[in-house]
């Protein structure tokens, strides 16, 4: 109705055609804030008011409203109102600086349309589509094509040669996810760099340095490091808590706890194609993760561990509730080894994808041997 660059592209009987007849039809309508104007007759200039007018607009019969916030400037990301009748969600995403946004509406419609053919329930895809066009802004947000105001955008990237970009997040990474500990590879006289070579040699899936003692210049190097070791193995490398040192290392993400770095802000600032992990140890924070655009959850403890001191365990009952609450991929951490994996990766709940484990792997004499055991365990389990 309206675009992004403010053209109005339909006039008074197109504008009560939508009230009259389209939205009543409706599963979701997606207006920018200057379309939810036009609509309701209102200004709607703030985040309050995108609340107001998407309770409005799905008081004219739409079963989802989504209110786009892309042209509210005076925000640092770009904040959209979604709401389902009941719940509203506020989903944020990074503000791409770029003048190549045209076109950025239709893209995210035909997005979530996408989605939902594919099964999702609309709020996941809603939230995959902001993803993609956030995405794709970012990718084409250098693009210099023709001479208006506004650019199109690049929708297409999938489709391109993006070897140079990093590969989307896997959920089945998960798998076998081992956690560094500068202690216990101290105790044991060995390198982070060799017990992050041990492992991906013995078959860990993911690598999480967990350096809880190492001064910021030392972990960034060791980081660095590591990152030369998981590159050509294909293994993704995320950091514990410091989203400076995955920054500066351009590491494949970061996990964050419940007292860090919030992954909202975490995600606004590694952009959208970095993998974001959250620690989780109830439905709510699970829900939290999600909306705040983490890509999988870490929950546990699942059994007592000394790894993590005043650790609260959840037990293999506390994780199954948080697994099915959770829209996320979730695995599993806290006391794991070759003894229980099995009876963890047996709970029958398809988003529990692997466990994360420190001292089964690193207070061990052979990395490599124990890594081993245990991915033959867990491949014994599937
Ligand atoms: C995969 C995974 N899950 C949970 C944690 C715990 O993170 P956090 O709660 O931030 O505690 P610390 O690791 O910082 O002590 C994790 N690291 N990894
Ligand atoms: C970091 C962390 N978060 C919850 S439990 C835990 C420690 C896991 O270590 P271990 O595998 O040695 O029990």
């Amino acid at each position: 109705m309206v675009s992004t660059s403010g053209d109005v592209l339909a006039g008074p009987s197109i504008v009560s055609g939508f009230r009259e007849d389209l939205l009543p039809m409706a599963d979701i309508v997606t207006p920018n804030v200057k379309e939810a104007s036009a609509l309701l007759g209102m200004q709607v200039a703030t985040v309050a008011d995108m609340h107001s007018a998407a309770k409005l607009l799905h008081n004219l019969g739409p079963r989802n409203v989504l209110v786009k916030g892309g042209d509210l400037h005076d925000s640092s990301d770009a904040i959209d109102i979604f709401f389902d009748g009941k719940d509203f969600y506020e989903l944020r995403s990074s503000r791409v600086k770029t003048r190549n946004t045209h076109g950025t509406g239709c893209s995210l419609a035909s997005c979530i349309a996408a989605e939902l053919a594919k099964g999702s329930p609309m709020l996941s895809a809603v939230k995959v589509a902001k993803r993609f066009i956030e995405t794709a802004l970012d990718y084409s947000k250098d693009l210099v094509i023709g001479n208006g105001p506004q650019g199109p955008f690049d929708h297409l990237l999938r489709l391109k040669n993006t070897s140079c970009r990093q590969e989307a997040f896997n959920p089945s990474d998960l798998f076998l996810y081992a956690v560094t500990d500068s202690g216990m590879n101290k105790k044991w006289g060995r390198s982070i760099t060799d017990a992050v070579k041990s492992a991906i040699e013995g078959g860990a899936t993911i690598i999480q340095l967990r350096e809880k003692d190492a001064d910021t210049g030392e972990f960034l190097e060791a980081a660095q490091a590591c990152l030369k070791i998981c590159r050509p193995h294909g293994v993704p490398l995320l950091v514990n808590d410091r989203i400076d040192i995955a920054l500066a290392c351009d590491a494949n993400g970061v996990h964050v706890g419940q007292s860090d770095m919030p992954a909202r802000v975490a995600r606004t600032l590694l952009g959208p194609e970095k993998i974001i992990g959250v620690s989780c140890k109830t439905p709510q924070h699970a829900q939290q993760a999600w909306i705040d655009g983490a890509d999988y959850i870490g929950c546990g403890g699942v059994y007592p561990t000394n790894t993590k001191a005043n650790n609260l365990t959840v037990g293999l009952d506390g994780l199954k509730t948080v697994c099915l609450s959770s829209k996320l991929p979730v695995v599993a951490i806290g006391g794991i080894g070759i003894s229980n994996a099995s009876d963890v990766m047996r709970l029958g709940v398809p988003n529990l994808k692997g466990i994360a484990v420190v001292s089964a792997l690193f207070d061990r004499e052979c990395v490599t041997t124990e890594t081993k055991k245990l991915h033959a365990v867990l491949t014994e389990a599937q």
